[in-house]
């Protein structure tokens, strides 16, 4: 559950004076999410998502994420758009929070995506890829090797009561990751999180991506590498060749992927995997019993780290490695 700051009635409306969006008639607390505490808001017009940053979330980061949705937006991406208000602001703040209110996507998230719904998956990112280009804010990606290395600093001591030998594992994997890394891949906007509760379906349509927090600048192909993990493994811990295919086709059917990138993502989704391995046994090990948020196992992310390590090429993710 996400509603880390909660808000009065009183603060809301006096909020919403500021945007033309009509009378509120109700509201409640989302309980999905990690990073922010979101709002779903019915008013006498349409229905808004508002979203509350947290601590997490650097102030000076946000311009870039609200302007990246709206450039997004503007180049025909289904996401949500930045509501402006009446002064042209697109934040605000309330309970003492810097806060904005979004455009309410229609959609689910899938709890179990089939090959179909990853090919589509593919593609929207790979739309989303070529739909970033011109986007003026730069955001280097906090959560690459030299921000491994800072989180393994506050986590390594204690990584052994996670499981025996883990220590020395996962400082082996930076010394191996950190020689490896690719250099001069294409880069451009990437989301950075598109996990399964990120992507939105109507039926087996994909109706628009969310949650932009994460995005920065980086090599496109990590992106293709985040998703691989994110959607292509299954909970028994196992990849599933014909989703990777999946993914990886459809990504390719809007950006083909070029030698290089192909070759590359073995090591990219190593890394990626390590990512996610490394912010989750943080929260694992900081996160006080009874909060309001659920802890995400971090050995999810060195079972897919481990199987990374024994790839030998793109063909073990389910495609050639020649240039679609
Ligand atoms: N624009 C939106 N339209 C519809 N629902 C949304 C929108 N933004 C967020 N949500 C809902 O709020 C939940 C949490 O949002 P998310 O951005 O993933 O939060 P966090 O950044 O805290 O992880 C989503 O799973 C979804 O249910
Ligand atoms: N996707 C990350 C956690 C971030 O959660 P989100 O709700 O912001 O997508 C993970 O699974 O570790």
């Amino acid at each position: 559950m996400a509603v880390y700051t909660d808000i009065t009635e009183i603060d809301l409306k006096q909020f919403l004076s500021q945007y033309d969006v009509g009378e509120l008639t109700s509201y409640k607390g989302i309980a999905e999410g990690v990073e922010n505490t979101n709002f779903l808001l019915h008013t006498t017009k349409d229905p808004l998502i508002l979203t509350l940053y947290e601590k997490r979330v650097e102030k000076s980061d946000l311009p870039f994420f609200l302007g990246l949705m709206q450039h997004l937006a503007d180049r025909g991406l289904n996401c949500p758009l930045p509501l402006p208000r009446n002064d042209g602001e697109l934040l605000g703040e309330l309970s003492g929070r810097p806060a904005a209110l979004i455009s309410f996507l229609e959609g689910m998230w899938l709890r179990k995506p089939e090959a179909k719904h990853c090919r589509e998956v593919g593609a929207a990112l790979a739309k989303m890829h070529i739909a970033g280009e011109g986007f003026e804010i730069k955001r280097p990606n906090a959560l690459s090797l030299e921000g491994w290395v800072s989180l393994w600093q506050k986590s390594a001591d204690r990584a052994d009561e996670v499981e025996t030998g883990l220590q020395d594992e996962i400082a082996g994997e930076l010394d191996f990751l950190t020689t490896h890394w690719p250099k001069n891949l294409p880069a451009g906007v990437i989301h950075a999180d598109l996990f399964q509760d990120n992507v939105f379906f109507l039926g087996d349509t994909l109706s628009g991506l969310i949650d932009f927090y994460f995005a920065c600048n980086d090599m496109l192909a990590y992106d293709v590498s985040i998703c691989l993990n994110a959607w292509c493994f299954e909970k028994d811990g196992a990849y599933n060749v014909t989703k990777g295919k999946a993914l990886l086709e459809g990504y390719q059917s809007v950006r083909p992927l070029s030698a290089d990138e192909l070759a590359a993502l073995p090591v990219l989704a190593r890394g990626s995997a390590l990512r996610f391995f490394l912010t989750r046994l943080y929260d694992w090990l900081t996160t006080p019993e009874g909060a309001l948020v659920v802890k995400k196992d971090p050995l999810e992310y060195l079972k897919k780290l481990r199987f990374h390590a024994h790839v030998e090429s793109v063909a073990d993710y389910g495609i050639s490695g020649e240039p679609a």
